[in-house]
């Protein structure tokens, strides 16, 4: 068991749209080196919490701590300068630049300078984005233009980008969307290998659960914007809450609406 402090924790966090209750007192935590994922059928809230823990929505109430510290309700700016990183399901990359200098980019805009190409900086960050595409396998393509990308190497440079800021925690909205299977399995064993290597702390949605159930090591399960489920992938593929939320059941929550 990791003691060592979270690198995130959120605590009771309630975001409500109206009448809908979007999250509902969530709470759980995630370690150092730890790869969790957040399931839940749609609607159930997974996007409203990576946007809290982003911070670009405010809950209406509970907290959130990044390795200890309240970063409830700062700007994303901030949060993203203090080790949280995020890759989205639509890649972000500059298509007509090549494979490193989109890293080149990533690396001096997380410290907080300006792309120039000839700027010295930009030659600095030459070596550091070589090395980050070396730990995810895109080496031999730094001289591609992003445009002439595979999906799925579109997927792994965004990743690499992600990296630039060197976080401590990385949001992942549905890293293998659009993937084949081959494709995904590929791509998660790569982020489960640089949780390792990085000691960082990935939390990542997904609607793929051989991806879910292969690779993660732990599963939160939202449902109608209440945890229903946190543990290891056997203990929640067994979970007659998670089926039931799953299938379509009436849960209780479901029952209890008018
Ligand atoms: N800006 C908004 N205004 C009103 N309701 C919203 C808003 N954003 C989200 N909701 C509602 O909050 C609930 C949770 O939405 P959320 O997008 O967080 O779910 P999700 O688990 O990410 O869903 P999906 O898997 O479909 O992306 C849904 O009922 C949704 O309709």
């Amino acid at each position: 068991m990791n003691v060592s402090t979270p690198v995130l924790e959120i605590s009771a966090l309630t975001k409500h749209y109206g009448g809908v209750r979007a999250l509902d007192g969530v709470s759980f935590a995630i370690a150092p080196g730890e790869l969790l994922a957040l399931i839940g059928p749609n609607g159930a809230g997974k996007s409203t919490c990576f946007n809290i823990v982003n911070g670009q929505l405010r809950p209406d109430a509970g907290e959130v701590r990044l390795k200890g510290r309240d970063i409830t309700g700062l700007a994303p700016r901030r949060i993203a300068r203090l080790g949280v990183g995020r890759t989205f399901q639509v890649a972000s990359v500059f298509g007509s630049m090549t494979v490193r200098e989109n890293v080149q980019m990533a690396l001096i805009a997380a410290r907080g300078q300006v792309f120039r190409l000839w700027a010295p900086a930009h030659r600095m960050a030459r070596e550091e984005a070589l090395a980050l595409l070396q730990q995810t396998g895109m080496a031999a393509q730094a001289e591609r233009p992003a445009a002439t990308l595979a999906y799925g190497d579109v997927k792994r440079l965004e990743l690499s980008m992600a990296l630039a800021g060197d976080p401590g925690l990385l949001l992942m909205d549905e890293p293998t969307a659009g993937m084949s299977g081959e494709e995904r399995q590929a791509m998660i064993a790569l982020v489960r290998s640089l949780t390792r290597a990085r000691d960082l702390a990935v939390l990542f949605t997904e609607h793929a659960m051989d991806v879910v159930f292969g690779h993660a090591d732990r599963v939160v399960v939202l449902a109608r914007g209440r945890l229903i489920a946190n543990g290891s992938v056997e203990e929640v593929r067994n979970d007659p809450a998670v089926r039931a939320a799953y299938l379509g059941g009436v849960t209780p929550a479901a029952s209890e609406a008018p």
